[in-house]
């Protein structure tokens, strides 16, 4: 690993590097300018983590696997006619950055509590190009008059609290979007009432990783 070049946040992963993990993984390929954006994305988010510590994943070739390729198979996998997606606890971006440059048609929304990260996702959003929208704060204190087409959750603190936040804000008819292991489900799909849910995606090379989406089929009571 070329330490100098880490240090500049620019990593030696290309694009063409970047579409051989999509294949690998199943993924259908990614236009050019997608993928152009997520090297974009790659190169800032060294480059920010090497001072405030965004992912605890600090290899560019292991950034692209974990955080790229999973939140890509979410992207695939939603369900079309979605208008609107927000990401709850966004992090550093995963899975919303990548979701909104595979699916445009989707306006995404990052909520994210911690200062420095809502900052870094503000700074992804305009070097992307892209319009995303950052809100800075607890999700449970973002009013419930908000309402998405879907809500996605990936590696969120207290998950089981947060995946009944998340249903307050998935309008009826929208999607709950679940990155989980297979033997949390049980825990975390207990609370939720009325969902119909589809069959897991389980992720390539992996036995537990799932993702899981489920349609909310009426109000909350
Ligand atoms: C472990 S990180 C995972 C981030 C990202 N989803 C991923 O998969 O890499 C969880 C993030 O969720 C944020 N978070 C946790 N609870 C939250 C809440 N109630 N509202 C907004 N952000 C929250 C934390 O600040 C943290 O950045």
């Amino acid at each position: 690993m070329d330490t100098a070049r880490l240090q500049w946040g620019l990593s030696q992963v290309t694009s063409s590097d970047i579409q051989e993990a999509l294949a690998e993984a199943g993924l259908q390929p990614l236009s050019t300018s997608s993928l152009d954006s997520l090297k974009v994305y790659l190169d800032l988010l060294l480059k920010w983590n090497s001072r405030l510590n965004l992912t605890a994943i600090r290899e560019p070739e292991a950034i692209v696997r974990r955080h790229f390729i999973e939140s890509l198979v979410g992207a695939e996998r939603l369900p079309q006619g979605i208008k609107t997606l927000l990401d709850f606890g966004s992090g550093a971006g995963f899975p919303g950055i990548p979701i909104a440059i595979r699916r445009p048609e989707i306006t995404v929304t990052l909520g994210e509590s911690q200062a420095k990260k809502s900052a870094f996702l503000r700074e992804a959003g305009r070097a992307l190009g892209i319009p995303v929208e950052v809100y800075d704060g607890r999700i449970e204190f973002m009013p419930e008059t908000r309402q998405f087409g879907a809500v996605a959750l990936r590696a969120v603190d207290r998950m089981e609290e947060a995946c009944v936040e998340a249903l307050r804000r998935v309008e009826t008819g929208g999607w709950l979007v679940l990155f989980a292991t297979r033997p949390s489900v049980p825990r975390l799909i207990a609370p939720l009432k009325g969902i119909a849910w589809r069959s897991p995606v389980v992720f390539a090379g992996t036995v537990e990783e799932i993702i899981l989406v489920g349609r909310k089929l009426a109000p909350l009571e």
